[in-house]
């Protein structure tokens, strides 16, 4: 059974204006998987299907034997802990410490009363160290999230969806607020932890290079539907103008 199964997924924030059209996508494999596609083409809505922010008008996501598009309390939260999610905008509590941000991804883990006491484990803070030792910043354990360069951030924003310890990962353009060279450090950092960690990455990118660098799979979106899931090599200028459209671009 796949680690991940979409199946005939569909979505419409407003009636009869589909955005996802029947999806279906298996994920079997950790390593980075890159989705690309024109802007409003749906590739946050399905990042944001997988991990129930929002709830899909139909079809299924299979994920550890329930299925996350229809289950709902307890059993939904449960299934949500072990998706983590990197967003562009970092989405850091910006005046606490680094160390605070990345143990906030152990809260889906704790009961109410102690998430509200931010009652953490020594293990937890061991673990939130460890983390911040793997995204390189150890020297930053104690400063303030809004003193961090976007690269930093980011690091951090990683550090705590590891923190949940994810079964898989989504990273939702986690490059796009970033220069060129951070965006490949990033980049770097996501695919070595989706190979040294085992985690399924599934990253929505819009610089097409970047995603053939270091996808080892790569997902074309174009008007909500699929039109390619296949080897970055694969990849050749006619696919590009089926996903994107045009070819003047394509220089
Ligand atoms: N909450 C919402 N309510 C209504 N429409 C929405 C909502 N969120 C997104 N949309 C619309 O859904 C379509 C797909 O948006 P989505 O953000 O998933 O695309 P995307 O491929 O990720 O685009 P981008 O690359 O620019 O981020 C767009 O037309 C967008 O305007």
């Amino acid at each position: 059974m796949s680690r991940l199964e979409i199946r005939d997924l569909n979505h419409a924030y407003v009636s009869d204006k589909p955005i996802l059209k029947n999806i279906n996508i298996d994920i079997n494999e950790a390593g980075v998987i890159a989705i690309i596609g024109p802007s409003g083409t749906g590739k946050s809505t399905l990042l944001r299907c997988i991990n129930r922010l929002i709830q899909p008008t139909n079809g299924s996501i299979i994920f550890k034997n329930n299925d996350v598009a229809n289950v709902k309390g307890k059993p939904l939260r449960e299934l949500r802990r072990q998706i983590g999610m990197v967003f562009q905008e970092y989405n850091l509590v910006e005046r606490l410490s680094v160390l605070e941000n990345v143990l906030t991804g152990r809260l889906g883990y704790m009961s109410a009363w102690s998430a509200w006491r931010r009652n953490f484990t020594d293990k937890d803070i061991k673990r939130a160290f460890e983390l911040l030792d793997f995204v390189g910043l150890s020297d930053f354990a104690t400063q303030r999230a809004d003193s961090l360069s976007g690269g930093q951030r980011q690091r951090v924003g990683i550090a705590r969806a590891l923190m949940q310890e994810p079964a898989i990962l989504l990273a939702d353009e986690p490059t796009s607020s970033l220069d060129p060279k951070t965006s490949v450090e990033i980049m770097e950092l996501l695919t070595q932890l989706a190979n040294d960690k085992g985690i399924p990455t599934l990253v929505n990118i819009h610089d097409v290079n970047l995603a053939k660098r270091y996808a080892q799979r790569m997902i074309g979106m174009s008007g909500g539907k699929v039109v390619y899931d296949g080897p970055p090599d694969g990849i050749k200028d006619e696919h590009l103008k089926t996903i994107y459209g045009g070819e003047s671009w394509l220089q």
